[in-house]
């Protein structure tokens, strides 16, 4: 029996490519869904946007309301079509993420869901951290342009297996939301991510490892897969790392499944090798996850 696991699992990563229409996105989606838990994946992720394509100039076509909760099938399709898969396949179901338009029409977020093996909605969580960026030559991207941000961190207890903690994409980049996640119990940190051509290879693997290293606990990083006749093109490569920062199952940039085994042993071990956990000094330093966190589980 392990200390933050109640139970082994398979997880599998959704690495499929969103097009222009929303209904295909939706049931390629949910065959996948259905592929993977097929295969014994007992919690299943999707991809940053897998509702739409990934682009400011997309976000209002595809955002759908999802309060009061629950949605109507009109008023969010891709709420209702996670709900519905999760309970069909009895397993949970991290359906991240679609643009979301608030409730008063306003604003809008990019959103994932987690449900349960029922179809009920456990958490979600708003992209803390807009992705606003600009390497001169190589990609501008400004989500503030359209998107809101989230404000706070997401920990979600799966009551089959214990906590995740869960953020989307350039949230990765962001330490602090991490550590507070693994400090307040979470054994794996769960990011659907669309990084690019160009910060994927410098970035992905090492935010993915640093992430597992740092805090000791599984990463999992779920992309869409590259489409190069989108006007994003996505790194793809979803992949899993374990707590010793190895990277244990990686996908390449085209549609595909990543599977891995998690194992609350393996926390265990690693944590006994190299103490993190009984060692930090926090009368040196302050501990972000103690203290003014706004964060919900
Ligand atoms: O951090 C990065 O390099 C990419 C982030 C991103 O693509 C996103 O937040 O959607």
């Amino acid at each position: 029996m392990s200390t933050l696991l109640k139970k082994n699992f398979k997880v599998g990563l959704i690495q499929l490519a969103a097009g222009s229409d929303k209904q295909k996105n939706l049931a390629k989606a949910r065959g996948k869904i259905l592929e993977a838990a097929k295969a014994g994946a007992q919690v299943i992720v999707l991809p940053e946007c897998f509702n739409s394509p990934y682009g400011c100039q997309y976000f209002p076509d595809y955002a759908e309301p999802i309060e009061p909760s629950p949605p109507s099938e009109e008023q969010s399709p891709s709420w209702n079509m996670l709900s519905s898969a999760a309970k069909e396949t009895n397993t949970y179901v991290v359906g991240a993420s679609i643009p979301e338009l608030s409730q008063d029409k306003k604003t809008y977020y990019n959103t994932a869901f987690v449900f349960n093996p029922k179809g009920e909605l456990l958490a979600t969580h708003r992209k803390t951290h807009l992705f606003d960026i600009d390497i001169p030559g190589k990609i501008k991207f400004i989500e503030s342009d359209v998107l809101s941000a989230g404000n706070k961190v997401t920990i979600v207890d799966l009551p089959d297996y214990g906590k995740i903690g869960l953020a989307i994409c350039y949230d990765v980049r962001f330490p602090e939301m991490a550590m507070v996640a693994a400090r307040k119990g979470a054994f794996m940190l769960v990011y659907p991510g669309a990084f690019n051509t160009t910060t994927g290879p410098m970035h992905w693997t090492l935010q993915a490892r640093a992430r597992a290293m740092d805090n000791q606990v599984y990463v999992a990083m779920c992309s869409p897969a590259r489409d190069t006749t989108s006007t994003y093109h996505a790194y793809g490569h979803s992949m899993v790392v374990n707590p010793n920062a190895d990277v244990i199952t990686e996908l390449e940039e085209k549609e595909d499944i990543a599977y891995a085994d998690i194992d609350g042993s393996k926390i265990d071990e690693i944590r006994k090798g190299v103490p993190l956990y009984t060692q930090r000094r926090f009368d040196v330093y302050p501990d972000v996850s103690a203290g003014k966190v706004r964060y919900e589980e």
